[in-house]
C-alpha cells in the first residue's frame, strides 16, 4: 500500500534514554490508527520520530515503498507526512485564513491552495464564517479546528493528529471528534494519540497500546471494547 506506514524495531528517544524499545506496529493506508497509552510512555515520541524531529537511535519507518527515517523533517513532511502537534501552535496574531494558508506551503500543496481551502471550509465550516478573524481571540476548541485544517492544508499523505481534544470541553471534543470521523469516512489516512481509550474505540480501525515504550497490545476499536482488564491494567479506567 503506498500510504502505509510501517514501523519496524524502533528505538528512539532522547540524549541516551531511549523512550521508544523496539517498537513494531503499523498503521494502515486509508484507516484511522489510534496510539493509546498511558502518559509519558511514548505516544508524541513516536510522531516525533515518525516526522523527523528526533531521529531514531535503530529500526526503521517506512511510508510505502520508502524509507524515511534518517531523512530530515523537511524532507519527510514533503514526503507527505502532517503532523498536527499538541495544543494550538497557530500564529497569534495571523487571521485564520493566513494561519490555514501557511499549511500549504509546499510547492505542491500551494499549486492545489483554492480547492484544498474550499475541502477545509467544508469540513469545518465554522472556519470560513471566521476566516478574517485574528488567531488569538478564537476558543480553544476552534484554535484546534484551524490546527487541523492547517495540517489538511498540507496535502498531505498521512494526517498525524496528537491528543486534539486535549483540555477541551466535552461538547467541542465532540465536534472535534465528528470532524475527525468526517476524515475517516473520507478515506484518510489518519494516526492519532488519543489519551481516552474509549474514545479511540470508538472512532479508530485499529488501536495500538504503547506501555514503556513497548506495545502491549493491538487490536479493533471493537476488540478494545470488550477487554476491559487491559482497560484496567494500562490505562487505570
Ligand atoms: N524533549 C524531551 N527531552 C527529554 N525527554 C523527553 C522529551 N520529550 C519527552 N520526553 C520524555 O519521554 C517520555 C515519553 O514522553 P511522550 O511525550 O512521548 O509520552 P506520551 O505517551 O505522548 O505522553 P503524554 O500523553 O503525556 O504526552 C517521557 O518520560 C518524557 O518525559
Amino acid at each position: 500500500m503506498p500510504d502505509e506506514l510501517v514501523i519496524s524495531h524502533l528505538t528512539a528517544g532522547y540524549g541516551h534514554q531511549s523512550v521508544l524499545q523496539d517498537l513494531s506496529l503499523r498503521a494502515e493506508a486509508g484507516r484511522l490508527t489510534a496510539l493509546i497509552g498511558p502518559n509519558g510512555h511514548g505516544k508524541t515520541t513516536l510522531l516525533r520520530a515518525i516526522s523527523g524531529l528526533i531521529r531514531p537511535k535503530s529500526g526503521e519507518i517506512r511510508l510505502g515503498a520508502e524509507r524515511i527515517s534518517g531523512l530530515g523533517a523537511e524532507t519527510i513532511v514533503a514526503r507527505g507526512i502532517v503532523h498536527v502537534p499538541q495544543g494550538d501552535l497557530l500564529f497569534p496574531d495571523m487571521t485564520v485564513l493566513e494561519n490555514l494558508r501557511m499549511g500549504a506551503f509546499l510547492p505542491a500543496a500551494a499549486r492545489q491552495e483554492k480547492s484544498v481551502l474550499e475541502e477545509v471550509f467544508t469540513l469545518l465550516p465554522k472556519l470560513r464564517d471566521r476566516q478574517s478573524q485574528i488567531a488569538r481571540t478564537l476558543s480553544g476548541g476552534e484554535r484546534r479546528m484551524v490546527g487541523i485544517g492547517r495540517g489538511l492544508m498540507a496535502s498531505g499523505r498521512v494526517l498525524m493528529l496528537d491528543e486534539p481534544s486535549l483540555g477541551l470541553a466535552p461538547i467541542v471534543i465532540e465536534q472535534i471528534y465528528e470532524v475527525i470521523a468526517g476524515l475517516r469516512r473520507a478515506g484518510r489516512s489518519i494516526l492519532l494519540v488519543e489519551e481516552n481509550a474509549m474514545r479511540a474505540a470508538v472512532i479508530a480501525d485499529q488501536v495500538h497500546l504503547l506501555d514503556h515504550g513497548t506495545l502491549a497490545w493491538s487490536g479493533t476499536g471493537a476488540e478494545l471494547s470488550g477487554r476491559s482488564e487491559l482497560l484496567e491494567t494500562y490505562l487505570g479506567v
